[in-house]
């Protein structure tokens, strides 16, 4: 980052800084206002020049940008041993797997105790083995193997630690097992979801809505992310198509093509709502601090599907940049499901967010954290799943405050039968009859807020606030979604803190 560059972040933060400890509304000026929404629509921008500054090969906004996969595998090898020490043998493995994905478990484990613990080593050991062709000098050892079952059964059982410990930064692990995914990512993963004949049905039928989309491409995540896929919006009805049309908003503008949900879309709708339920429930009983649900979470069974994005990602290069998704009709603490069809990709998520330490209670949104409380706030790695066709991947209530997803280009992609090279995931959503475009905040442009929390200033930490989205408003006839200079000026930059009850339903002052 230039020195100019820096000075102009640094005198946005400063200023972003003053509003957040402030807990009175709006900033009056209007420039200051708008250098605060600036300043937070561009964390994500400035998140990417901080790890292009420290040589993370992945690209946040730009998969142009992208090195092949093997640069983040050799990254992780080159710079695996400093920070060795501290991992877990669980952690090791999932790393030394993502390396050595074509090998099982008990040779992995062997392969790290015989390099005594380090990744590096038995990556090179392994590979090293392979290129030769020779059969493993490494001894085969029963016990360990039966430890390792032991250990891989018990991953139902044992507790999945809250909050997540760090992926290293620079590191990309890759969680090759569904029973792996929660041990590192806000998420589980469920394979097989449906029955092959619906999977295939439901894939049939969004197949043939995809020719049609395109419209929303680039329209429906923030506006600083770049999106190289097509997605339509589905929902329930007519009635809420209609109220859809004319009410609600993404990134300051209203969608005009609403569809409702397909008729499989209709027979799968309850299979995730009970489905999705009892995850919810089962997290809140093994996951959550002492067996409570999140404060702002939904009432355990409340969850239900009221709207859906469908995403399309056609070859291997389609795909979505780094983003968390909208929370204005959704609020806060909110579980996403989506369920993926045809072609296999790989879907990443990286902690934003710090941690606190040292606390039962690790990271509470809206809440003040007591003297003391030791953060941790410290860039981190990616973890990476593969979301096999007739996945169900649950974001769960922790993900979009403290994390980014994205779906990563691939270098090649094994083509589906029936779809071909196209991917097809729809996010099943639960919007709140609280958060209905008629409910929450105007700005003095006149138009709804969108519902932002606070992802940097520690002494705000998870606050939520609503904010002008006029300023992220599109040209109609802008395509770059990069080029930020090209937007549409304006906004009234309003801005005010979001308070919600303890189920998540606002409150209005
Ligand atoms: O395609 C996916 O798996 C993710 C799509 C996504 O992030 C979204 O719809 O917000
Ligand atoms: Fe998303």
């Amino acid at each position: 980052m230039s020195r100019k560059n820096d000075f102009i972040v640094k005198k946005k933060r400063n200023f972003f800084e003053a509003f957040a400890k402030s807990k009175t509304p709006a900033v009056e000026n209007p420039v200051a206002k708008k250098q605060v929404l600036e300043y937070v629509s561009n964390a994500v921008s400035e998140e990417n020049a901080t790890h292009e500054k420290v040589g993370l090969n992945d690209s946040i906004d730009n998969p142009g940008r992208l090195k092949e996969d093997q640069d983040d595998l050799d990254g992780a090898i080159r710079r695996g041993d400093e920070d060795e020490e501290e991992e877990s043998t669980d952690f090791k493995l999932a790393l030394l797997s993502s390396l050595q994905p074509t090998l099982p478990p008990e040779t992995l484990l062997e392969l790290l105790l015989t390099c005594n613990g380090s990744v590096s080593e038995a990556a090179e050991l392994a590979s090293s083995s392979s290129s030769k062709k020779q059969s493993t000098s490494i001894p085969t050892q029963s016990s360990i193997s039966t430890f390792l079952s032991a250990s891989e059964s018990d991953s139902s059982t044992r507790k999945i630690p809250f909050p997540l410990p760090a992926i290293p930064k620079f590191k990309t692990l890759h969680l090759t097992t569904p029973s792996q995914v929660p041990f590192y990512a806000p998420a589980t993963l469920h394979p097989s979801f449906l029955t092959p004949e619906i999977a295939n049905q439901l894939l049939l039928e969004c197949l043939a809505e995809v020719p049609s989309f395109g419209k929303y491409e680039f329209r429906l995540f923030e506006r600083n992310v770049s999106s190289p896929h097509t997605a339509s919006f589905f929902v329930r009805d007519e009635v809420m198509a209609a109220q859809h049309r004319r009410g609600y908003m993404y990134n300051g503008s209203y969608l005009d093509d609403i569809r409702t949900f397909t008729p499989t879309m209709r027979t799968v709708v309850p299979l995730i709502e009970n489905f999705v339920n009892d995850q919810i429930s089962e997290r809140i009983i093994n996951v959550y601090p002492g067996s409570q649900k999140l404060k702002h979470m939904l009432p355990p069974g409340k969850w239900h599907i009221t709207s859906a994005f469908m995403n399309c990602y056609d070859g291997a290069k389609q795909s979505v940049g780094w983003h968390s998704d909208q929370l204005t009709y959704l609020g806060p603490r909110t579980v996403i499901a989506s369920i993926s069809l045809g072609v296999e990709r790989e879907f990443r998520l990286r902690r934003v967010a710090p941690v606190v330490v040292d606390t039962a209670v690790p990271f509470e949104p809206d809440s003040e954290v007591e003297d003391g409380k030791e953060w941790k706030w410290q860039p981190e790695g990616q973890a990476s799943i593969h979301l096999p066709h007739n996945s169900l991947l649950i974001m769960h209530a922790e993900c979009q405050e403290s994390w980014k997803h994205s779906v990563h280009p691939a270098n090649n992609i094994q083509p589906h039968p029936v779809a071909g090279g196209k991917r097809i995931n729809i996010t099943f959503r639960c919007y709140r009859q609280s958060l209905r475009p008629d409910k929450i905040p105007k700005c003095k442009c006149g138009v709804g807020c969108v519902l932002k929390t606070v992802q940097r200033v520690k002494d705000r930490m998870g606050w939520y606030f609503w904010g002008c989205q006029v300023g992220n408003q599109w040209k109609d006839d802008e395509e770059d979604c990069d080029n930020k200079d090209k937007k549409k000026e304006g906004g009234c930059g309003y801005l005010i803190w979001a308070k919600f009850d303890d189920d998540g339903d606002p409150i209005w002052e």
